[in-house]
């Protein structure tokens, strides 16, 4: 994948028409292009605001569709027609050509969002493939909901296990609690420092208390599908100053849509709204190194009586010693058994 795309490139720094859109490109646009864009924060990127080199300019790719990505720099966005490998939160450099952004490079990611490509349960050979949700993210809001769908605490390990990897802060959102009596204990995250939040996108509990969490940062929300993803992102844009990245084939804006979105929430809070998924297929976890993406295990783990003890099979194992006391969570540990189970194929 690397490798084609270093070719793609390739090929696009070769593309004559680049080369002419750059000539073409006056001092008094650059100036003006500079001048709208310097100062603005860049969703998860450096304080620094986006600079605009002699003639390249950094964007960041708001919104990706099959037929289009929408890169924005400053307070403009211009389409891209290619089929570049882009994820929203990507940071490109590229020049501009009409209304359309030419990419000349893609930067590296800082972090990233995978899971593993299709159902985790069904292991065909296609479905090991990784599967990028967003790039550049500084805050994964794991929503879920109190009830309709029901609570599915395992999710939330997976997605923990998917942070850590993706170099993440996790945020755990538990929405709907208009529709419960009791809420979800989920004290054993906090006692982990993941901050947990209740809201109701529908009453607007809670969402001051979001908003506190994603202020400033570039945030990706995600969860299955119907825990009310959509109705968190509405709540939170009524307020919102400014929508990003809307544009059509034609530069045209345009009102609905089911792929990923980045929005500018206020001058340098970012959103992301990502459609639900399915499964949460751990991506490039090996079961030797699945231990270590348990925090909460480890304080025992020094006292199992092998080094490299699974925690699974070995006697005198510390943390099922821990578990039956009741001092590491038992669905954590099952959470534990069951990925350890898909991921040695069992
Ligand atoms: N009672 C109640 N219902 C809610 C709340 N938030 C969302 N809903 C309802 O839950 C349903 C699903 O909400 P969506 O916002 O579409 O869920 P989603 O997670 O975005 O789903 P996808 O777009 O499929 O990923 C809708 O009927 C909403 O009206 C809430 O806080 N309380
Ligand atoms: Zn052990």
């Amino acid at each position: 994948m690397r490798r084609a795309r270093e070719n793609w490139f390739d090929r696009k720094w070769k593309n004559r028409r680049a080369l002419r859109a750059r000539e073409r490109r006056s001092a008094k646009y650059r100036a003006r292009l500079e001048r709208e864009e310097g100062g603005t924060p860049e969703p998860g990127g450096d304080d620094a605001p986006l600079a605009v080199s002699d003639d390249a300019s950094i964007g960041v790719v708001c919104e990706v569709r099959s037929d289009i990505r929408v890169v924005m720099a400053g307070e403009r966005c211009y389409a891209n027609l290619t089929r570049v490998p882009l994820v929203v939160g990507d940071r490109v450099r590229f020049v501009v050509e009409g209304n359309h952004a030419v990419i000349l490079e893609v930067l590296p990611r800082k972090s990233k969002l995978v899971r593993m490509r299709g159902d985790a349960t069904r292991r065909s050979a296609f479905s090991k493939e990784e599967h990028v949700l967003a790039a550049n993210v500084d805050v994964a809001v794991i929503v879920a909901s109190a009830a309709a769908p029901p609570f599915h605490p395992r999710l939330i390990d997976r997605y923990l296990i998917m942070c850590q990897y993706g170099g993440i802060r996790p945020l755990i959102c538990v929405n709907k609690i208009d529709l419960v009596t009791t809420r979800p204990d989920l004290s054993l995250y906090t006692d982990m420092d993941i901050p947990v939040v209740y809201v109701s996108a529908l009453t607007g509990a809670g969402m001051e208390r979001l908003k506190q969490h994603l202020r400033g940062r570039c945030s990706v929300l995600t969860g299955k599908s119907g825990v009310g993803k959509s109705s968190i992102f509405n709540a939170l844009l009524r307020e919102s100053i400014q929508r990003v990245g809307e544009l059509t084939r034609t530069g045209r804006g345009r009102h609905t849509t089911t792929s990923s979105l980045m929005y500018r929430l206020d001058h340098d809070t970012f959103i992301i709204d990502t459609p639900g998924i399915r499964s949460l297929g751990l991506w490039d976890i090996d079961p030797d190194s699945l231990r270590l993406y348990f925090p909460d295990f480890l304080p025992f783990a020094t006292a199992c009586r092998y080094r490299d003890c699974s925690h699974t099979h070995e006697p005198d194992c510390a943390v099922k010693e821990a578990v039956s006391r009741g001092e590491v969570a038992p669905g954590r540990y099952e959470s534990y058994r069951r990925l350890m189970n898909e991921l040695v194929g069992k």
